[in-house]
């Protein structure tokens, strides 16, 4: 999805007369905010090769951007200069450039998948949001805390895990490897939650593992369902800073392994005719609860936007976005009535 009119160049042999033709605008990737750099510090870099028109983005991974010259002559210098080393005013980085080709018309789409600003809206089985689970007051707080704390980077997005540590391989915990008790910092989350209406009685610790996520604007979450024998039932993911919207996808043919990936993308699953797709807007403050159906039979999705079209209002992501995902680490094998979608019970 191009904004600036631009987009990649095909990928042909670096030799061939279908190269696209020297312009003054350049096609950027391993650039943007999904790697820690802003528009400003793009243009800033690339300005000191000539004037720069424009800094945006060249689709929606947040990784690639597309720069505007106005001179063409100064496009080829920074094309020179910066293609394939890295670049000292953009931390190092090590960017790939291509000149641009105008972006085709973008085919007619759709209608826009309407977002839901409630569960009972969504209609889901199993999925509740609750809205100001946490005061501003709280929120600023829990955030305070885990800036204190070590953050583990990963390639879009930084986390931080208690209890169990997440295995991002193999999407699965070492539930041997105990790290200890929840932090201090949670234990009023951790009452709350215990007396919301759609949890089911429970005897034992309802939760028991903590994954912290930081997305940085326009950084999303692949399609997936959570383990199912990972984790037991019941899901909580709390909002802090900033919204997003997050899409639940049913496909009929699924199974619990993501769906097939289309240039890193999940268009294959978009042009999926049998998805059934459903979104829901998570304000900052808001807990998310997954359970049944939702959770065991739904991927959930948050799309990798900057903005966010909300019931005809265009909301902006903030510069970050917080969860808080509460889990239980399963012991034994699931045995969920969703067996297509469960890895305990896929031969
Ligand atoms: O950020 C969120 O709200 C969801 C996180 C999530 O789905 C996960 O960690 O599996
Ligand atoms: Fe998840």
């Amino acid at each position: 999805m191009a904004k600036s009119g631009y987009t990649r160049p095909p990928l042909i042999a670096e030799d061939t007369a279908a190269r696209p033709a020297p312009s003054a605008v350049l096609y950027v990737a391993n650039c943007g905010p999904a790697v820690g750099l802003t528009d400003d510090d793009v243009a800033a870099a690339f300005g000191a090769y000539g004037e720069v028109e424009g800094v945006s983005a060249a689709d929606d991974s947040g990784a690639r951007v597309i720069v505007r010259f106005r001179e063409p002559a100064a496009a080829g210098r920074a094309m020179a200069e910066l293609h394939g080393r890295p670049c000292g005013r953009l931390a190092g980085r090590v960017l790939h450039i291509r000149y641009s080709v105008p972006a085709a018309p973008k085919a007619p789409v759709g209608v826009a998948l309407p977002v839901a600003l409630s569960s009972s809206e969504l209609g889901i089985p199993g999925i509740h949001l609750v809205e100001e689970f946490v005061t501003a007051a709280e929120e600023q707080e829990l955030l305070a805390a885990v800036d204190t704390r070590p953050w583990k980077r990963l390639a879009k997005r930084r986390v931080q895990h208690y209890g169990y540590e997440f295995l991002y391989e193999t999407r699965n915990v070492d539930s041997k490897q105990f790290l200890g008790e929840l932090p201090s910092f949670v234990s009023e989350i951790l009452n709350k939650i215990v007396t919301l209406p759609s949890v089911k009685n429970c005897t034992t610790k309802l939760v028991d593992q903590l994954t912290v996520n930081e997305y940085p604007c326009g950084v999303g979450l692949s399609p997936h369902i959570d383990t199912h024998s990972a984790f037991e039932e019941m899901i909580f993911s709390l909002s802090l800073a900033g919204p997003c919207i997050m899409e639940f996808r049913q496909y009929p043919k699924g199974s619990w392994h993501a769906p097939s990936m289309v240039n890193g993308t999940d268009e294959a699953s978009i042009q999926d005719p049998q998805c059934i797709r459903k979104a829901v807007f998570l304000p900052p403050r808001s807990m998310l609860l997954m359970s049944g159906e939702g959770r065991y039979a739904w991927h959930h999705y948050i799309p990798h936007h900057k903005i966010d079209d909300v019931a005809g209002q265009v909301i902006k992501r903030n510069s970050r976005r917080v969860s808080f995902t509460f889990r239980k680490v399963r012991v034994g094998l699931c045995d969920c009535e969703y067996g297509q979608f469960c890895d305990s019970q896929s031969k």
